[in-house]
């Protein structure tokens, strides 16, 4: 989301009030789409008007892209067009249907890459495998000091695997700081447009610098990667640019999509399916989208408060109207029943997207399982109308721990990997010993989001990934 420069200078942020709004509770409907109705009817409330604000722009459009080290390396043929229609077309259906039926056509040509013979023109073959080496030491590097717990559960993967997952990393954080980041104020929508060219020549083979490189490397391995999520991925970004309101779920749906579920997306053809698995393809694809929709939910309910000091709400206008929340209440911070009711209604539907998601993690091959699962933020989400741990939660979350250290024993196949696999628990609890509020939730001490909480809690506690990136040196040049 938004940093402070931007979001200060961004219009379309001013505070308007939907207090006349009629005040009825919200029920999530499961199985519904992630749809929540007004409870007693079938009946939402007025769709609100979009503030779709202009995108701000710079006096620096070459924003942060300029400083790198050109490279010439790799050629990757064109990727396949995927042709769908944009998603930014007026919705004739849902945007959740238009992502379920992207998500499938993903799925199918990830199918159709994996039948073709893996490719061999690699730049670790023409002799500049050292400095392809340096660039994925480079991804790892920066994954293990944004995501170290992440990092760690990455050693779990083949080499290959975790140099792709590390490559894919960096260049969606590289992608999320253009607009998050420190230099966020100087990203105009003509820098995110040159991204998205480098972003091709990187699938066409020709990188721009060495974390470039690395990635063009990783889908030159991995064929079945697709340049339409990580293009999704720079709309999702053009979109916090341009806007500080969601009308409704469907749109802020739409946007959950395009700045995380692409992740799935991106990293499932990695990752790989088990070859235990009976599962469609397309419902593991649908997991990972569901379980990147489910942390994005997650965020945002975390971030409700440190959101709205920058003017910003990622919260539906017409489920707020319907609960009679207005915007003043939200940047007042106001705790009241409407609020807490609304906010259980929010988690119920975070909580459900974290649910089909386990569908597809468990599809996944053992060794990647434990991977995706750091990548959970469910364990911030608290109980609805509880704010203090009862025993049965303190009882789950032990045998949620306990079933992820099984979980790491069950992913190694023989005696050396299952030494390597206690080393790397030792590992993950020296890191968490260490760290104190690494990924992970409530066993590993990160602040939970309750129906109130997110009003309250300290920004500085909240974000560590930006936190520890201000004041640093500007590694995503
Ligand atoms: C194991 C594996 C392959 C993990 C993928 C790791 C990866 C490539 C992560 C990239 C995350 C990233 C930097 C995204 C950029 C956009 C962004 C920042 C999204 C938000 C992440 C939280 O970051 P943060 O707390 O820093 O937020 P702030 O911007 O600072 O506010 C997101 C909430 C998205 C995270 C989404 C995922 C990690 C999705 C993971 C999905 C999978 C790995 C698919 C799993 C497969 C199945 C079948 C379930």
């Amino acid at each position: 989301m938004l940093s402070t420069a931007r979001a200060a200078s961004s219009p379309g942020c001013g505070h308007r009030p939907l207090s006349d709004a009629p005040r009825r509770a919200l029920v999530f409907v499961p199985g519904g789409g992630g749809r929540l109705a007004a409870a007693g009817s079938g009946v939402h409330g007025p769709r609100p008007h979009s503030l779709v604000a202009r995108a701000a722009g710079s006096s620096n459009p070459a924003g942060c892209l300029e400083a790198a080290v050109p490279w010439s390396g790799i050629r990757r043929p064109a990727p396949p067009i995927v042709d769908d229609a944009p998603l930014s077309s007026p919705p004739a259906v849902s945007s959740e249907e238009r992502v379920r039926q992207l998500v499938l056509k993903q799925a199918a040509l990830a199918a159709a890459a994996a039948a073709r013979p893996p490719r061999t023109s690699r730049l670790a073959g023409r002799g500049d495998a050292g400095a392809l080496d340096a660039a994925f030491d480079r991804c790892g590097a920066v994954c293990k000091e944004y995501a170290k717990t992440f990092y760690l559960a990455t050693q779990l993967m083949t080499p290959e695997r975790r140099r792709a997952i590390w490559a894919i990393y960096v260049w969606c954080r590289r992608t999320d700081e253009l607009v998050d980041g420190p230099n966020a104020a100087h990203t105009s929508a003509l820098a995110l447009d040159r991204w998205e060219s480098r972003l091709e020549d990187v699938f066409a083979g020709r990188p721009y610098d060495m974390l470039d490189a690395a990635l063009a490397d990783a889908v030159a391995a991995f064929p079945a990667v697709d340049v339409r999520p990580f293009q999704d991925m720079i709309e999702g970004m053009r979109m916090d640019l341009a806007r500080s309101r969601y009308a409704t779920f469907d749109d802020l749906y739409l946007y959950c999509y395009r700045v995380a579920g692409t992740v799935g997306l991106m990293t499932v053809p990695i990752m790989g399916v088990s070859p235990d698995s009976g599962a469609e393809l397309g419902t593991v694809y649908a997991g990972a989208l569901a379980l990147g929709v489910a942390n994005q939910l997650t965020n945002i309910l975390r971030d409700v408060g440190e959101d709205a000091r920058r003017g910003r709400i990622y919260l539906p206008q017409d489920e707020l109207a319907i609960a009679g929340i207005s915007e003043a209440d939200i940047f007042a911070g106001r705790v009241t029943n409407a609020w807490r009711s609304f906010m259980k209604g929010q988690i119920a539907r975070a909580r459900s997207y974290f649910r089909q998601a386990e569908q597809g993690a468990a599809e996944l091959n053992q060794e990647s399982r434990w991977p995706v699962r750091q990548t959970y933020t469910h364990d911030i989400l608290q109980s609805p109308h509880k704010t203090k741990p009862k025993f049965r939660d303190m009882l789950r979350l032990k045998c949620n721990f306990f079933c992820t250290g099984l979980g790491i024993s069950a992913s190694i196949p023989a005696d050396p990997g299952r030494d390597r696999g206690q080393r790397l628990r030792q590992l993950h609890q020296e890191s968490l010993r260490s760290q104190g509020q690494e990924a992970g939730g409530a066993a590993q001490g990160l602040p939970q989001i309750t129906e109130e909480a997110s009003f309250f809690a300290e920004p500085s506690s909240l974000n560590s990934f930006r936190e520890r990136s201000l004041g640093r040196p500007v590694w995503y040049n």
